[in-house]
């Protein structure tokens, strides 16, 4: 604005975000008459479930490379997590189910932020729980803290087997240092057809012996250890790779590298990660 440009009063700016808070009002409303005809065209009354994490991540992912100016990244993605989250509930409604054995309090911040207030919000005593929740429901979602150690044991070991739970996410999508909501969390829910994206592929890997050289081996094929828990049958591991390494390739590497594998299960994909500085 140039210096002899009138200054505007604090009741015209006020005018102005009543119009633009108008603006956005409206818009959502209309958007809700978008998801009441998307309803129809996805038959979500049929499956039962409308959550679509691939679609998800790439939404969050545009919404994090055009984000600029004033507003903090946090909020922009934490209003869009709402939406999103909120307009997937009114498709079918659903609850989020979460382990809270290692503390309540980050997981349910996940989840409040991932999912919002209107989604409800189910805590269970073990992982063995959330589990059964999800596989009895008609489409709700668990999650699962990442960083919570051995004290769930080997959860992802029950989620073997065709019909059981898969992980279709790994939240948050935005990754950041700083991230209000940060603790990384799987999503699992029953299996979904048209759903998962498989640019990183989970495997619940048994081992009868670990060999340290094979956590090389699984970095030079792009894949990690995400989390581990030694049970009465050896080490189960959780393992994330890139979705175009073959099982055969993977099962090949370890073994070279002196670990010997007893099992190898896959137990869901997630979108490729994207992180933001
Ligand atoms: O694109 C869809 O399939 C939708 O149902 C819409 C929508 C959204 O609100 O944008 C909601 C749920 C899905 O997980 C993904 C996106």
């Amino acid at each position: 604005m140039s210096s002899d440009a009138p200054v505007p009063s604090l009741a015209d700016l006020r005018q102005e975000i009543d119009r633009i808070d108008e603006t956005m009002h409206r818009l959502l409303m209309e958007r809700g008459k978008i998801i009441d005809r998307l309803i129809a065209v996805k038959k979500t009354s049929e499956s039962g479930s409308a959550f679509r994490p691939g679609r998800e991540a790439s939404m969050m992912r545009a919404l994090a490379e055009r984000h600029e100016g004033l507003l903090p990244l946090d909020t922009a993605e934490g209003i869009w997590r709402v939406i999103i989250a909120t307009f997937t509930y009114v498709q079918a409604p659903y609850s989020v189910h979460a382990d809270v054995s290692a503390g309540d309090a980050p997981v349910r911040d996940s989840a409040r932020f991932h999912f919002g207030f209107t989604v409800p919000y189910v805590t269970h005593p073990s992982a063995a729980a959330v589990i059964e929740a999800v596989a009895t429901s008609r489409g709700d979602l668990g999650i699962f803290r990442m960083d919570q150690g051995a004290t769930s044991g080997a959860w992802w070991r029950s989620l073997a087997g065709p019909d059981r739970p898969k992980i279709i996410a790994r939240l948050p999508f935005i990754e950041r240092p700083d991230h209000p909501a940060g603790t990384p969390v799987f999503v699992i829910s029953k299996p979904l057809a048209d759903a998962s994206l498989r640019d990183v592929v989970l495997y619940a890997a048994q081992f009868e012996r670990w060999h340290k050289g094979a956590n090389e081996a699984l970095a030079d094929l792009g894949g990690e250890v995400v989390a581990s828990a030694a049970d009465a049958n050896g080490l189960s591991e959780l393992i994330a790779v890139p979705g175009t390494l073959q099982p055969s390739d993977l099962q090949n590497a370890l073994t070279k590298a002196g670990a010997s594998l007893s099992q190898l299960v896959e137990v869901g994909s997630h979108a490729e990660r994207f992180r933001v500085k």
